[in-house]
């Protein structure tokens, strides 16, 4: 059995939810509503598998505090996810050494990025030169690691070289190609490819960025082996109308459409 399957495979893909824009609505006053750590715990009681921050540095959401308490609040959830995702050359990989996550994301964000939009550039050996040592530091801490990546098979190799257990794949192309039925065909081949040569080479998958309620089903039917999608603007954009449990039942909804028998 490969390594992929022995460590990472699951039998259903699990939803980790992204609380960054409760954090973004929050600090827009100084009464802390809404809470982040509420948000978590109700998306956690409706089922979701795992929650997800991304903690930057100009703090325009998350913030250090919002990291330890949600920290606190993972211990008595055992069995789910705590993931913080961030640069490691940034703000980090203090986040992981304090509170040693179950998953460190690593992106390639600048710190003054609108929002994600690429993933590591791995052919470049300056670039595998800085990620390595710091994935080692986090394997060597417990925390697993994945690295958000374009959907391109050839640098899942490199992935797997640098010691990464899984890659995340960025999917914002496959989201915003998903209402052209020809384009999206093209997208989720694409995807595919990158996750069986990720599969192939012994990483686990993750996949994220603008997946939501209408792409996520036809995402995960196409593209084998995705152990985990992380899911924030829309689903919390969708919990406004819906409420968290609502919200979060019906993206589980749509992971089991997936998986159901065609
Ligand atoms: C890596 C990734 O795709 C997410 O972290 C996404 O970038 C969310 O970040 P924002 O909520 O700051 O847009
Ligand atoms: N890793 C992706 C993530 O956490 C959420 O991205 P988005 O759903 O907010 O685009």
């Amino acid at each position: 059995m490969c390594r992929a399957c022995r460590e990472h495979h699951h039998p259903q893909t699990q939803l980790s939810v992204n609380v960054n824009k409760v954090a973004l609505v929050r600090n827009t006053r100084h009464l802390g509503i809404p809470s982040v750590t509420r948000a978590a715990e109700l998306c956690l009681q409706a089922g979701a598998h795992g929650i997800t921050v991304h903690p930057r540095p100009d703090e325009r959401h998350i913030r250090a505090a919002d990291v330890h308490e949600l920290a606190a609040l993972m211990q008595r959830w055992p069995g789910r996810e705590y993931n913080i995702e961030g640069n490691p050359t940034q703000n980090l990989m203090a986040f992981i050494r304090d509170v040693r996550p179950n998953q460190a994301t690593f992106v390639p964000d600048s710190e003054d990025q609108f929002t994600s939009d690429h993933g590591w550039q791995l052919d470049d050996a300056a670039v595998r030169a800085r990620v390595k040592p710091l994935v080692a530091e986090c394997r060597s801490l417990g925390v697993r690691v994945s690295l958000f990546m374009d959907p391109a098979p050839a640098l899942m190799a490199w992935a797997a070289e640098v010691g990464a257990d899984r890659v995340e794949l960025y999917t914002e192309p496959y989201a915003a190609a998903h209402a052209d039925p020809a384009v999206r065909r093209q997208q989720l081949i694409a995807y595919g490819g990158a996750a069986q040569a990720a599969l192939t080479n012994g990483l686990g998958v993750n996949a994220g960025h603008d997946l939501n309620r209408d792409n996520l089903t036809d995402f995960l039917r196409a593209v084998p082996g995705v152990a985990e999608v992380s899911i924030g603007h829309a689903l919390i954009a969708d919990a406004l109308e819906l409420g968290y449990a609502a919200t979060v039942r019906d993206y589980l909804r749509c992971i089991d459409a997936a998986f159901a028998a065609a």
